[in-house]
């Protein structure tokens, strides 16, 4: 099915709360936090405590993107403020294979991301055990970039894959998700959808969010 995840990134930081209630509000199916580390990426967002406290007052599940190095040094916390789903760059570890085990031992579901210069064929031998691959379609790093389009491929490549073999993962597309860009990502197999600031300079963030499911 598909979802709509909003990513908090784009919100006002001095009025989650209040960003929170408007999106769920709108209709969102799950908030996305870009934890960053000024390691992986260039930038630094928010850490472990905020994500703390938007899972207090958050009524719907919590996908958490890492862009950060050692990712596994966080599942235990984030277990314990119960997010739903953890995805982690293949870039930023040398066993992406432990780290998934490690996630879903602690019952959540687990995704690799890629960057836009991965290949599909990097995940060759982790796809059976994924529950979810995330397409990133722009660097990581910072939100309100633009849609980088060759990643598409990599979806319809993924797709195939999932067909020819049965396998179950999802697939999430984040960066530069508007209207248009989610529904060629959609049309090659897409089915979950991170947006950041397309979402929150929506006036009618509620007729945004089902534009965006297509
Ligand atoms: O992972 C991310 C950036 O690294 C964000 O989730 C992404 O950028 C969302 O923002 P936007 O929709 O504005 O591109
Ligand atoms: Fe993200």
């Amino acid at each position: 099915m598909d979802k709509i995840l909003p990513s908090l990134l784009a919100g006002d930081f001095a009025n989650l709360g209040r960003d929170i209630g408007r999106m769920e509000a709108a209709g969102a199916d799950m908030f996305h936090l870009d934890v960053m580390d000024g390691q992986f990426v260039p930038n630094i967002s928010y850490g472990l405590p905020v994500i703390e406290a938007i899972s207090k007052v958050s009524n719907i599940p919590i996908d958490v993107h890492l862009m950060t190095l050692q990712p596994d040094q966080f599942i235990e916390e984030l277990k314990r403020m119960g997010v739903a789903m953890v995805s982690f760059h293949v870039e930023a570890t040398h066993h992406p294979h432990r780290l998934i085990q490690k996630i879903q031992q602690n019952g959540m579901k687990a995704g690799i991301a890629l960057n836009p210069h991965s290949a599909v064929s990097e995940l060759e031998y982790l796809l059976p055990d994924l529950d979810f691959v995330l397409i990133m379609t722009v660097n990581p790093g910072f939100g309100g970039q633009e849609f980088i389009s060759q990643c598409v491929g990599k979806i319809t490549e993924l797709d195939g894959m999932r067909k020819a073999h049965n396998y179950q993962f999802d697939i999430e597309v984040d960066g530069g998700i508007n209207d248009e860009t989610a529904a060629i990502c959609r049309d090659e197999g897409a089915n979950l959808f991170v947006s950041g600031s397309h979402l929150f300079k929506a006036e009618d963030p509620a007729a945004a969010i089902s534009r965006l499911r297509g």
